[in-house]
């Protein structure tokens, strides 16, 4: 039979791994993409390629503790889709991290790199680590073993790790380190986020929280919503988190609400954020800040506020708590942070989502400008970092808010089928053999 583009897909069941039954963070994932397949034409065709990461690397991390006595971490390494480019993502030390998560996080890292278009797939890694119960030397330790397991899947043009939650600069730069020992060159460009002195860029620590904010600045100037005195209520106040609430608290907004994973805490008058920064950064977390109230870690989701940040982890806002949430407007700093039940929710209450994968897209912006300027040795201003990273989120904003209206659905479903589009596109054209 000769071949068309309509031609159907033969249909195999999915390795067990990937089953989409279960309730995690991929079988979430694998829900929002059946919602965009009807909208793909005739690249529907090619929709399986995006139930199945292209590579999983599982591997045993050893390392002696302080204490003499060795230790055993589970770490990942998923490369979900290179159709685009080299795969590009973050790496999470949380106690928490599962392969189903780390498989999610890399599929969203593909959508969220195809919808601001930058050159890459997507990836994604971490360890099963509460990284507070180590000392500095375990956890440098721990990172460069980790580096060294995952030394065959990573490099500048196959794969460029990045900080995800509880990893850092300094992690990045113990990561480049091994990587650049081991194959005897220095390769500042096979991890971003890095340190400035060490090939980092200006700006991207800020970047994913400003990538935030300059969304919601644009929907709200869509949705008539004044953000001069509006109330925001953050979850999370790490790097995304902190930046966000910081730039709407220095634009006119009142943060109201703020919750980690020491407590959350309560303002309606609005509190001095940079008050609340210096306390996190000595104290580690928000629980104990003079300048608001302690609150009951439920009462944040009913908090009374127009603009709700999800910053810290996935499925947070589930059916049920979607129903208590008083917000106009949820800008998803984290990723995952809402189950597709959720969403309903919000839609039908007329709550506009930004989802993660545009609104958090910030981060890999400025990574890649990152990448870029290691691989030209050719470092630029900040202003200008924040001017192109404004110009491109705002540019991919637009483009997914006319194909919203366009096909009236949701935020999430348009960035999908931007998103999508690109990638599958690219494997049409790239084909299939060698
Ligand atoms: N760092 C980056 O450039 C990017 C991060 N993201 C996403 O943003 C989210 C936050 O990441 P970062 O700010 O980088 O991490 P971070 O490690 O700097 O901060 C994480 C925050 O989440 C809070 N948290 C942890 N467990 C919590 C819980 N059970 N309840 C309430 N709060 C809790 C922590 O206390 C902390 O404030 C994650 O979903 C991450 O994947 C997305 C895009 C880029
Ligand atoms: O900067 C990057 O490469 C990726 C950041 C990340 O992990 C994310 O956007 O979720």
């Amino acid at each position: 039979m000769s071949k068309t583009k309509d031609t159907p897909v033969a249909s195999h069941p999915l390795p067990s791994y990937l089953n989409p039954d279960h309730l995690g963070p991929w079988g979430i994932y694998l829900q929002q993409v059946d919602r965009v397949t009807p909208y793909l034409g005739s690249l529907a065709r090619w929709v399986e390629t995006l139930k199945r990461p292209k590579r999983i690397l599982v591997v045993d991390v050893p390392i002696e503790l302080d204490n003499g006595t060795i230790a055993h971490y589970e770490g990942y390494r998923v490369q979900h889709n290179l159709s685009r480019g080299p795969g590009k993502g973050g790496v999470r030390f949380h106690q928490d991290v599962t392969l189903s998560e780390v498989m999610a996080l890399s599929a969203w890292m593909s959508v969220k790199n195809a919808a601001v278009n930058v050159p890459y797939g997507g990836a994604k890694g971490g360890i099963r680590v509460d990284p507070r119960t180590l000392s500095v030397g375990e956890l440098e330790r721990l990172t460069r073993r980790y580096t060294s397991e995952i030394g065959m899947m990573i490099g500048p043009s196959k794969d460029i790790p990045a900080p995800d939650v509880n990893t850092n600069g300094q992690i990045m730069a113990w990561m480049m380190d091994t990587y650049s020992m081991n194959t005897g060159a220095t390769s500042t460009g096979v991890v971003t986020g890095k340190p400035v002195d060490l090939g980092g860029s200006l700006g991207r620590v800020e970047a994913t929280g400003r990538g935030v904010y300059t969304v919601g600045v644009e929907a709200a100037k869509l949705s008539g919503l004044n953000i001069q005195g509006a109330k925001v209520a953050v979850q999370g106040f790490g790097n995304v988190g902190g930046t966000a609430g910081k730039l709407f608290a220095e634009a006119g907004a009142l943060v109201v609400a703020v919750q980690d994973h020491t407590g959350t805490i309560h303002n309606a008058k609005g509190m001095d954020v940079a008050a609340l920064l210096e306390h996190v950064a000595k104290k580690g977390g928000v629980g104990g800040f003079a300048g608001a109230e302690k609150m009951e870690n439920e009462a944040f989701w009913s908090v009374n506020c127009d603009i709700l940040i999800p910053a810290a982890l996935e499925g947070q806002i589930n059916k049920d708590n979607a129903g208590k949430i008083k917000a106009k407007m949820v800008i998803e700093g984290a990723n995952g942070p809402t189950t597709p039940e959720a969403d309903d929710i919000l839609n039908d209450k007329g709550v506009l989502v930004l989802p993660d994968v545009i609104a958090n897209a910030g981060g890999v912006t400025v990574s890649y400008f990152e990448w870029v300027q290691d691989f030209s040795s050719f470092f630029w201003t900040e202003d200008e970092i924040n001017a192109r990273l404004v110009r491109i989120m705002q540019e991919a904003f637009a483009g997914v808010w006319a194909v919203a209206q366009e096909h009236k659905v949701t935020l999430r479903t348009a960035t999908f089928i931007v998103a999508c589009k690109r990638i599958l596109h690219a494997r049409e054209m790239r084909g299939l053999y060698p």
